[in-house]
């Protein structure tokens, strides 16, 4: 039975209305990523970092997943506990469309932590460093979310799974950001069959044995039929 692992970015929510990273006009022309996507940048300035990720909370709150989304969730029920889906976003559009396990390895948008104690809790929809922690009361909220310099979640699950898939497929990311840009070659290492879907070529697509081109909510239902 063959089984699949999937990496998703954020080309894959695009077309919900959610900003990609380095496209033209995306997140990362607007904001500078070590302002507001380093531990050193909410060291500096908590406030800051707090506006960007509530002015996209802001955004998710009015987004839908797209049939790229929907497509990928029907796959899991068809394929039961065969397919592990890893992404870098840190939207809940996977599943808001009816996926079940999703593995966040750069966190979650709603969701808020304790840089004191580690505590976990649902972010409120304005977030703010003051909010005191449920568990140790300490007032040191920020959003769960992996910032540049940190270390990724699920690392270890991750790599095992991708050490046992027949077909590893990545959609809408650029891999331009490390380890993720990397699983396509532990993939390729493990004899995987590899597919890239993107709306165009990718610093990585040489490393594909099969590449899509298009917007996802073309070509991943038409790939998953
Ligand atoms: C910039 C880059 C060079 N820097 C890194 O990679 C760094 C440093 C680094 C580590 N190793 C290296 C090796 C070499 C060089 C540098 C490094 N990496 C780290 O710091 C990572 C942590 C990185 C995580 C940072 N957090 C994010 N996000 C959360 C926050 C937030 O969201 O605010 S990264 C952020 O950018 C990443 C990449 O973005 P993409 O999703 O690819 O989006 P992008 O806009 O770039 O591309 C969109 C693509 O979609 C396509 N597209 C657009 N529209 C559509 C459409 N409609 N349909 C289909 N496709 C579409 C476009 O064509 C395009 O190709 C995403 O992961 C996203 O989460 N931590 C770490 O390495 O820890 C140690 C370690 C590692 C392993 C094991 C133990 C310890």
């Amino acid at each position: 039975m063959k089984r699949i692992v999937i990496l998703t970015g954020a080309g894959i929510s695009a077309e919900s209305g959610l900003g990609t990273f380095r496209d033209v006009g995306g997140v990362w022309s607007q904001y500078d990523l070590q302002e507001v996507a380093t531990p050193q940048g909410f060291a500096r300035n908590p406030a800051l970092v707090h506006d960007f990720y509530n002015h996209r909370r802001a955004n998710l709150l009015t987004a839908s997943p797209n049939p790229a989304h929907v497509a990928l969730a029907r796959l899991e029920r068809e394929w039961p506990g065969r397919v592990d889906l890893v992404t870098q976003n840190i939207d809940d559009l996977h599943e808001r469309a009816g996926h079940r396990n999703v593995i966040h390895m750069h966190g979650e948008l709603m969701e808020a932590k304790c840089a004191e104690c580690g505590a976990h809790w649902e972010a409120p929809k304005r977030m703010q460093a003051s909010d005191p922690c449920p568990e140790c009361g300490e007032s040191a909220t920020r959003p769960d979310v992996v910032w540049f310099g940190e270390i990724p979640y699920d690392m270890d699950l991750i790599e095992s799974r991708i050490a046992e898939c027949d077909i590893f497929a990545s959609i809408g990311t650029s891999g331009q950001v490390f380890p993720a840009a990397g699983f396509v070659l532990q993939a390729n290492a493990m004899g995987a069959h590899t597919v890239e879907l993107n709306l165009e070529a990718s610093e990585l697509s040489g490393m594909f044995e099969e590449r899509h081109e298009g917007p996802a909510s073309d070509i991943v239902p038409a790939w998953v039929d």
